[in-house]
């Protein structure tokens, strides 16, 4: 998993694409569509270009890849957010699924945030079923019990910005031209209480996080059962606290426990 991340971060999703398939002697891909159904295929590949989220499972591994496939800049429209929903409601009822990373599958973007035309021009009945969508997608992110992780690999403005803020860690690549941030505050659009809740979460992460992460990256790696259970007994305290950090229900009357 840390070659996959390694390579995502550095924007060479066909590569990625070529490991997990070695890894899973090309038959552990599945793919979800909106409806919910999964193909196997039998191959390494893409789904067809017209999926908004594409699902690799990495069968030996258990780890989900999501790449969101919305061009020019994976806006997240309101068809998008309901196609994420049930993706993520599968993963979360699929037994061998222990873990995601979210990425995009367009270059040099992971998120343009929330589609600007969902947010004009339409009747009141829309904007309250755009919200709704947009809170389910933090709510079924922040409260999955799956292991996520968001692999930015591009610019992620705004609610893009949000949306990598709902996963337990966050890699971005290392490319001065992708920016990331609220700019949305810009335009008056404010964020909601709980972007707070998720910022503290990422400034003030326990000493131990980075060691969850890396616990992770052993659990989720096969080819390594020995290590990762040398791992996982020798900082079994470290990773509880992790996980239940990562893993925290928010309170936002209490969320002084962060600072
Ligand atoms: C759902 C997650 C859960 C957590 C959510 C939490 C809280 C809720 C959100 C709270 C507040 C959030 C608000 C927002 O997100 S408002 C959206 C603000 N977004 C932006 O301002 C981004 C603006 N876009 C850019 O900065 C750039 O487009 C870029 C993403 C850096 C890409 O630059 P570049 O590659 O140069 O592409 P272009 O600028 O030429 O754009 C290509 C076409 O895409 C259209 N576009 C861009 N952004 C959006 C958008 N957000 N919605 C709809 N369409 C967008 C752009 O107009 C171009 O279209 P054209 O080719 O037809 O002209």
């Amino acid at each position: 998993m840390a070659a996959v991340l390694r390579k995502l971060i550095q924007g060479r999703l066909p590569a990625l694409a070529g490991v997990l398939c070695r890894r899973s002697g090309n038959e552990g891909h599945l793919f979800l569509n909106s409806s919910g159904s999964t193909l196997m295929q039998p191959r390494c590949g893409y789904s067809s270009p017209t999926e908004s989220v594409i699902v690799e499972m990495d069968k030996a591994t258990g780890v989900a890849l999501l790449k969101l496939n919305i061009p020019p800049v994976n806006s997240l429209s309101l068809p998008l957010l309901t196609e994420l929903a049930i993706v993520l409601d599968k993963l979360e009822m699929d037994k061998h699924c222990r873990g995601l990373i979210l990425t995009s599958a367009v270059p040099n973007i992971f998120s343009a945030g929330l589609n600007l035309f969902d947010m004009m021009d339409k009747p009141n009945e829309h904007y309250s079923e755009f919200w709704r969508a947009v809170q389910e997608i933090w709510i079924k992110l922040y409260g999955s019990s799956l292991a996520n992780i968001a692999a930015i690999n591009g610019s992620s403005p705004a609610g893009g910005c949000l949306l990598a803020l709902c996963s337990d860690y966050r890699i971005m690549a290392n490319n001065p031209h992708f920016t990331i941030g609220l700019n949305e505050t810009r335009l008056g659009i404010v964020a909601p209480f709980w972007y707070d809740i998720l910022q503290w979460r990422v400034h003030h992460p326990p000493p131990c996080l980075h060691l969850f992460v890396m616990a992770l990256v052993f659990r989720l790696h096969v080819h390594h059962p020995s290590a990762m259970t040398k791992v996982t007994r020798a900082y079994s305290t470290e990773l509880k606290i992790s996980v239940s950090y990562v893993k925290q229900p928010i309170n936002w009357r209490s969320h002084e426990i962060y600072k």
